[in-house]
């Protein structure tokens, strides 16, 4: 590809010969005269006689009487030993140089030198595009030359993304083609395949920050949660996580993530559309709504059994039974000691296949009895399947920037507040800005796609994606008027 020669200098260098029992006071003495350069030693073996040592001089001195150091420092040094003085061939060759110099000597004047990557476990990402597509390969192996063994595989980017799991298109530059790679994010683990998942080691801040809000025992729904980096460490916080993600792949890792991570027991994985999924998890089963309105016929029975048994005691007028099949389902709820989770369970939902990979599905804990979650406690099987999240859910993450603020319509008469409890969700909802938009702008694709007024947003300015345009997150409580106040509209699935 190239000749590494061409990048050696040849240093014609001046050295001490120094009895080796002496160098460490010799160098104290010529201290300032010695050669300085990063990873080079100064002292070096003579290969004459190993009763010596080399001390090499710096460049600065270039007279063999030594006349280019002051006379009191030779004086010294001569008090010490005799002074030796020959002449040293130094090479600094393409081992030495770092990418920096080498990439500057090969490319273009004027160009830049890409000499810096996005690190993804042992993949450095290249982004090597316009004038300096020619030079990708010679790129690419100095920068893998000078990073291996930490970086094993080189890739550049290709063209723009455009498909819906925003995974860009790759070529393996140099090093080995292995695209399954792992990383660590404040103490979480991640595998993926970098060339079928979406990861972006720049948003290990904002994931951070983003569960620092959660508490443990907090309900959370992530629409588009890739791999897992707000899933998972919100799960090791205690949080129960129902995560989905339309890309099949994002949701094996996710899986493996939460094993690795031991926290498959917080992590429910949905493999759909966001839309559909927070449908799913948003609406009020039919059997929830039957067992609700017959709870509403029992007690509606058992206040007109009261009122005819006053009625008896009073006078003898003959009492109706309340119609069996109520008092049978009800009955049998109980004594067979078949709790509502059961019930639920047996709707096919997606909750069903979580209920496959954790042993449990969705079910009937209440907000506070959550929150008693403990982030070093492992929970038990039932703690996620006795989760309601038609009844409520703390927090709702959006991340998939370019088009999450129009999946806000998702939410337009969503949640049943009859069967709600406690606050609306907070929702994060992350979108782009460019330039010439402004907070308003986004606040208002918000409304107009909720269609329904926020209140009191939050805005954070997550980071800069180009020169004019930045990634924010847009946090709100739900507005009450999304709710759907209407119950027999429920779904009958
Ligand atoms: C920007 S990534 C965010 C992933 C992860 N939350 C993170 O912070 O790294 C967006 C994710 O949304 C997924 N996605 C795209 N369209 C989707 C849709 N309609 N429904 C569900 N997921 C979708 C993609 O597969 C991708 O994993």
């Amino acid at each position: 590809m190239f000749d590494e020669r061409k990048f050696d200098v040849h240093l014609k260098l001046l050295a001490l010969r120094i009895p080796r029992e002496l160098c460490k006071v010799a160098t104290k003495i010529v201290n300032g005269y010695l050669l300085d350069k990063p990873r080079v030693k100064p002292i070096t073996e003579d290969p004459a006689c190993e009763k010596n040592r080399y001390m090499i001089l710096s460049e600065r001195v270039q007279n063999s009487d030594l006349s280019d150091i002051p006379n009191d420092t030779i004086n010294e040094l001569s008090g010490l030993c005799k002074i030796d003085v020959v002449p040293y061939s130094l090479t600094l060759g393409y081992s030495y140089w770092g990418a920096d110099h080498i990439l500057k000597q090969i490319l273009p004047p004027g160009v830049e030198v890409p000499s810096s990557f996005e690190t993804i476990g042992h993949i450095a990402h290249l982004n090597i595009h316009g004038e300096l597509l020619p030079f990708k390969d010679v790129i690419a192996k100095v920068i893998y030359d000078k990073n291996y063994p930490r970086i094993k595989t080189v890739v550049n980017k290709v063209g723009t993304i455009t498909n819906e799991f925003r995974v860009p298109k790759f070529e393996v530059l140099a090093g080995e083609n292995n695209m399954v790679t792992e990383v660590k994010q404040y103490g979480s683990t991640f595998k993926l395949d970098y060339g079928l998942v979406y990861w972006n080691s720049r948003l290990e801040h904002e994931h951070i920050r983003l569960v620092s809000q959660f508490q443990a025992g907090e309900v959370i729904c992530d629409m588009f949660a890739g791999i897992g980096p707000f899933a998972i460490p919100a799960a090791q916080k205690g949080c129960i996580v129902y995560a989905n993600d339309l890309n099949p792949d994002s949701i094996r890792y996710l899986k493996i993530n939460a094993e690795v991570n031991k926290v498959d027991g917080y992590v429910c994985a949905y493999n759909t559309d966001a839309r559909e999924f927070i449908s799913q998890m948003m609406t009020v089963p039919k059997l929830e709504i039957e067992l609700n309105d017959n709870t509403a016929i029992l007690k509606s029975c058992e206040q007109q059994q009261d009122k005819i048994t006053n009625q008896d005691m009073e006078s003898a007028v003959e009492v109706k039974e309340p119609p069996n099949g109520v008092v049978n389902k009800v009955e049998n709820m109980e004594g067979s000691g078949i709790s509502g989770d059961a019930s639920v369970a047996s709707v096919k939902r997606p909750s069903d296949d979580c209920q496959a990979e954790n042993g449990s599905a969705r079910g009937n804990t209440s907000p506070a009895s959550r929150r008693k979650g403990n982030k070093n406690k492992k929970m038990r099987g039932s703690e996620i399947a006795a989760t309601k999240t038609w009844e409520h859910v703390d927090h709702i993450i959006m991340n998939l920037p370019a088009s999450a603020l129009q999946f806000l319509d998702a939410f337009r008469g969503l949640i049943q507040r009859k069967y709600w409890k406690g606050d609306l969700p907070w929702i994060h909802c992350y979108c782009f800005m460019r330039a010439h938009e402004t907070q308003e702008h986004i606040f208002s694709e918000a409304e107009a796609a909720l269609g329904a007024s926020i209140q009191k947003p939050i805005f954070h300015r997550v980071r800069d994606v180009a020169p004019n345009k930045a990634m924010f997150c847009l946090s709100f409580r739900l507005p009450e008027s999304c709710c759907h106040e209407n119950v027999s509209n429920a779904s009958e699935r």
